[in-house]
């Protein structure tokens, strides 16, 4: 991951200590060293680094590594001052970058060591004067090394802005997807009403609201009458429109806020009106009748016609809990199929207890 910058600034460097090593006046040995050292170490150390199992903590040894080697040519030299000036930064800006401010001591642990160890191998000289074009080429390369850090710093802060606005976009096409699913798994595919999943959910939710406000809540329970009938005579997908056709009228009944109709099982719909007396539900429930008796359903050219039998219970008269109401509708809506269909009934405690039943019922 660090090859690119070790590589390009020792070679930069290399150019800067020759014009040192000249003025020194340096043997072959010396040039050889330096060249190992500027131009072939950082290949060595990228191949150490991409070989080994933890990449990036191989090349946070790298660094310090680094830091020895050039704090031992630092020495070598006798200190001069612009040259040590230069790797020391460079050793510290690069293990800061990497490790942060801890590292910083690392850095400077892994510079010091390499000066101790040319210290204890030939003794410690100091000679801290460089020719005047070295010094201002260590000043050009030092600007030019912070400069590339400033600008990579850049970069990747641009990038990173891209990368959370792309995050926060995924999110937000994620967020609304959910809200569809959600939405959809509270539908009915076929009519586009809410199912019963979710009309259990609303109802508990519903009548503790309207126990709260001591408002009326009342359930109509409808199912379509011979409806095995029409789908035997005309066939399933006439069913189908049948149904479809019902729950148009449904829905344009229940438009006002709080009402809710669903598709409660095959032919059967609920309707949930909270707010609504037992007597106002009982109006519109035979309105529905009425007009669903004079519909002619048509589908593939034939056109159908049949009837419903509604049951109406009311909170508070007919019980206080979701399941209960939703049972008192079903007895009455069973009362109004067995009283011959094509009928509202509301519920009694005369039905809840059976008593009313015709006997086929029992
Ligand atoms: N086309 C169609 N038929 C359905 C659907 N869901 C349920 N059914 C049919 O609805 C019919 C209901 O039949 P039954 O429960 O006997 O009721 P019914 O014939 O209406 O008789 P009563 O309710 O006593 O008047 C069954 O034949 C189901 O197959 C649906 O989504 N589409």
């Amino acid at each position: 991951m660090n090859r690119r910058y070790r590589s390009l600034f020792f070679a930069l460097g290399f150019v800067v200590l020759a014009t040192h090593l000249a003025y020194l006046q340096a043997g072959p040995v010396m040039w050889t060293l330096l060249v190992l050292q500027l131009l072939a170490y950082p290949q060595l150390a990228y191949w150490r680094a991409a070989r080994a199992e933890d990449s990036l903590r191989a090349e946070m040894q790298n660094l310090l590594i680094d830091g020895v080697l050039l704090g031992a040519w630092i020495a070598v030299w006798g200190m001069p001052l612009w040259i040590s000036f230069v790797l020391f930064v460079g050793v510290c800006v690069n293990v800061v970058i990497f490790m942060g401010m801890p590292g910083l001591w690392k850095g400077m642990a892994a510079v010091g060591a390499g000066v101790a160890a040319v210290a204890l191998v030939q003794g410690l000289s100091f000679r801290p004067h460089t020719e005047l074009h070295t010094s201002l080429l260590c000043i050009a390369l030092l600007t030019s090394y912070l400069l590339f850090f400033a600008n990579d710093a850049y970069r990747r802060g641009v990038s990173l802005r891209e990368s959370r606005r792309q995050l926060g976009e995924q999110l937000a096409e994620i967020t609304k997807l959910q809200a569809q699913l959600q939405e959809q798994a509270q539908r009915d595919p076929l009519t586009g009403l809410h199912n019963r999943r979710f009309l259990d959910e609303a109802l508990e939710r519903e009548l503790a609201a309207c126990t709260a406000a001591g408002l009326p809540l009342t359930l109509v329970l409808i199912d379509i009458d011979h409806f095995k009938r029409i789908n035997d005579t005309y066939g399933h997908p006439a069913g189908d429109e049948m149904i479809r056709q019902l729950a148009g009228l449904l829905r344009e009944r229940v438009r006002d806020d709080g009402l809710i109709a669903c598709r409660y099982g095959g032919e059967e719909f609920l309707l949930m009106l909270p707010g609504t007396t037992v007597a106002e539900a009982e109006a519109l429930a035979e309105d529905i009748r009425a007009t669903f008796e004079s519909l002619r359903v048509v589908a593939d050219g034939q056109a159908m016609r049949t009837t419903l039998s509604i049951g109406v219970a009311g909170f508070p008269e007919h019980g206080a809990r979701a399941q209960r109401l939703v049972l008192r509708a079903d007895h009455a809506l069973y009362a109004a199929k067995l009283r011959g269909r094509n009928r509202v009934v509301v519920s009694s405690d005369e039905l809840a207890s059976g008593r009313a039943l015709p006997a086929a019922a029992h």
